[in-house]
């Protein structure tokens, strides 16, 4: 059924447009960003985020990944600038990690990958009414995307890891308020910009993707806690880890990538 997908070898990346035509499409994401083929923009403005009022309601495990969930009834949290015309407002933020070593962020820097990529998902409430509208418009949606190399531990992510245990099978939720995703931000907001789509399905091609040069560091051992969760449900008696949950490059085709410096 339409809803098994995943990441597995029969539900994988490899047979989504089965389901989701859309796959195969023009815009389509993640993608290898080559650092000497992106080209500047003087025109693109610097990336604001206006989080301080934000209000995280629960952190819960969809079987593909673990999510924050943001009350977006108000635009208490909005992105802005950047390549957008518009502010837009944060809906949630998810992560895509690997099994072990470098291996896990969606998005590839010069044939490089990262062990995890965050992603801060935004829709554009000035335009559309709904967030369900919005990700089936071409300007509906944008993504911030946050690599994550291993090294020292993240002094905050510490706050998301530890909570981690309390969700660990799909299908489970519990509390977080008043988590500001501010502080899983590196030093820097320098970017690179272009048109693409959810990387997951339904692989809408919606999403303004603004990925940050500058990774943040966090430890083996946070990640590890990641790798603990699982996606398969507490009734089930096959345990599957969640891990290696995300999508490879896809074609660029007819697309550019600008740079904001
Ligand atoms: C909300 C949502 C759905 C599907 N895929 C994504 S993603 N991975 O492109 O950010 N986000
Ligand atoms: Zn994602």
């Amino acid at each position: 059924p339409i809803n098994s997908w995943g990441y597995g070898k029969e539900n994988g990346p490899s047979v989504w447009h089965k389901d989701f035509p859309v796959a195969q499409g023009n815009r389509q994401s993640p993608i290898e960003i080559i650092p000497k083929q992106a080209s500047y923009d003087p025109s693109l403005q610097a990336i604001l985020l206006n989080y301080d009022h934000c209000s995280s309601i629960n952190i819960s495990n969809n079987g593909h990944s673990v999510v924050v969930d943001f009350d977006d009834s108000d635009d208490r949290s909005v992105i802005q600038g950047g390549p957008l015309d518009n502010p837009y407002r944060l809906k949630q933020f998810h992560f895509h990690w690997g099994g072990k070593g470098c291996h896990g962020s969606e998005h590839t820097v010069a044939g490089r990958s990262y062990a995890s990529e965050l992603h801060l998902v935004h829709w554009n409430a000035v335009k559309y009414q709904t967030f369900g509208e919005a990700a089936a418009a071409p300007d509906g949606l944008t993504v911030l995307a946050i690599f994550l190399e291993t090294g020292d531990e993240h002094r905050w992510l510490h706050r998301i890891t530890d909570t981690l245990y309390m969700v660990k099978f799909k299908g489970s939720a519990t509390d977080f308020k008043s988590f500001n995703p501010k502080c899983l931000l590196p030093s820097t907001l320098q970017y690179w910009t272009y048109l693409g789509s959810l990387t997951t399905p339904p692989l809408h091609e919606s999403v303004i993707w603004i990925v940050l040069k500058e990774p943040i560091t966090v430890s083996e051992r946070q990640l590890g806690k990641f790798r603990m969760l699982l996606a398969t449900g507490e009734e089930e008696d096959q345990r599957m880890h969640m891990e290696n949950n995300y999508r490879t490059p896809q074609p660029l085709k007819d697309r550019e990538v600008r740079s904001s410096n």
